[in-house]
């Protein structure tokens, strides 16, 4: 072999290890990336995960592997929680809940004349919703000269949002979904740990407390609870984007109620929210306006939790053997009267 080409074959083995070094100097800036990105993210909403803490000392009937309530089912076959009286005791899960302290938004809407169920909505709800726990009420309207005085109970406070006055009921139901959406991203995602989104025609009539918090709690129409499926009102239109094939489905969710935590809730207002645009963009409504793309939501978006009808009832004047206590009702209302159009 000639010196020259010792010297090549010298050259080559000194190319290859130098391009072998270059490589895993590159990955290992890759790797180290990827740790320093993991370190610095931040978590967008405040995720608390204290467990189901007891203290000792506290004395409450014997929960019981055998005996419940036999006349509802208090379980989904996905497991979840269906809330009725009697499925829970009170005290014991006020005390669990009250070494975590929470924060729970609640927001409400009531423009135009609706600004009048807010007296009885509010001085209500002061009497039975989240009583000792912390409550921060966001209140949109088109007229916050007529949001009444109501002395709020300890921790709790109201905030009054001016938003604009829209022509059509539909379209301020619907438009519920988008201010929601920004306001669970922006402002509350470091303030609250979960939020309920509530009608404002309706009053409270009894406890209304942390047994319904949960990651996504979808609450049971009241005139849907004890019906076949092919009963209820789901957009079966295949051209809107609320559409559920015949003969599927779960429950039928009201839209008057619903909740969980920040990040979920805002996951379901804006799913919903980029829906109905796409309905609009096609000249389309679904039925039951934002009420079936929630019910859509929750069908692929299986709930954590269900309220029983107790957490939304009809009318307060009417009453069925199951629910054995009304919580919250929607009021009665004359809606041609209310509502700005038909
Ligand atoms: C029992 C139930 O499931 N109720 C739902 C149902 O009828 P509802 O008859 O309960 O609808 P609604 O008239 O109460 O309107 C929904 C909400 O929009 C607000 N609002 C409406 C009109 C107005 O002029 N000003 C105003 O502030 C207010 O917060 C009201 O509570 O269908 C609606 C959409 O189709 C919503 O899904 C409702 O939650
Ligand atoms: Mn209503």
């Amino acid at each position: 072999m000639s010196l020259r080409q010792n010297f090549l074959i010298i050259l080559v083995f000194f190319g290859m290890v130098l391009s072998g070094l270059i490589y895993l100097n590159s990955n290992q800036t890759r790797c180290n990336q990827q740790i320093i990105e993991q370190v610095f993210i931040e978590p967008k909403w405040k995720l608390k995960n204290f467990g189901l803490r007891s203290s000792p000392g506290i004395f409450y009937n014997q929960p019981s592997a055998l005996v419940g309530r036999t006349d509802v089912a208090s379980v989904t076959s996905w497991l979840a929680p269906i809330i009725w009286e009697g499925t829970f005791d009170a005290t014991l899960i006020d005390i669990i809940y009250k070494q975590q302290n929470l924060t729970i938004a609640t927001t409400v809407f009531a423009l135009g004349k609706y600004t009048r169920f807010l007296k009885e909505f509010l001085e209500s709800a002061e009497q039975h919703y989240f009583v000792g726990f912390r409550v921060h009420y966001y209140l949109f309207t088109d007229l916050p000269e007529e949001v009444p005085e109501v002395k709020m109970g300890e921790n709790h406070s109201l905030t009054v949002r001016k938003v604009p006055s829209l022509n059509r009921w539909q379209d301020i139901s619907m438009g519920r979904m988008e201010i929601l959406e920004k306001l669970t991203e922006n402002e509350l995602a470091n303030e609250a740990d979960y939020i309920f989104c509530l009608d404002v025609d309706t009053k409270f009539y009894g406890r209304w407390g942390v047994e319904t918090l949960g990651h996504l709690v979808g609450v049971i129409h009241p005139w849907f609870f004890n019906v076949p499926r092919f009963i209820f009102t789901y957009e079966h239109r295949r051209e809107s984007q609320a559409y559920i094939p015949a003969g599927e489905g779960d429950y039928y969710y009201t839209g008057a109620a619903f909740g969980g935590s920040l990040n979920d809730v805002h996951k379901l207002t804006r799913t919903c929210r980029e829906q109905m645009n796409i309905d609009a963009a096609n000249s389309i409504e679904a039925i039951w306006h934002e009420e079936s793309h929630l019910n859509k939501y929750l069908f692929y978006n299986k709930p954590s939790k269900l309220l029983s009808p107790e957490y939304l009832w009809r009318d307060i004047s009417m009453c069925v053997g199951q629910v054995k206590i009304i919580r919250f009702s929607h009021v009665a209302k004359n809606n041609a009267e209310v509502r700005p159009n038909l």
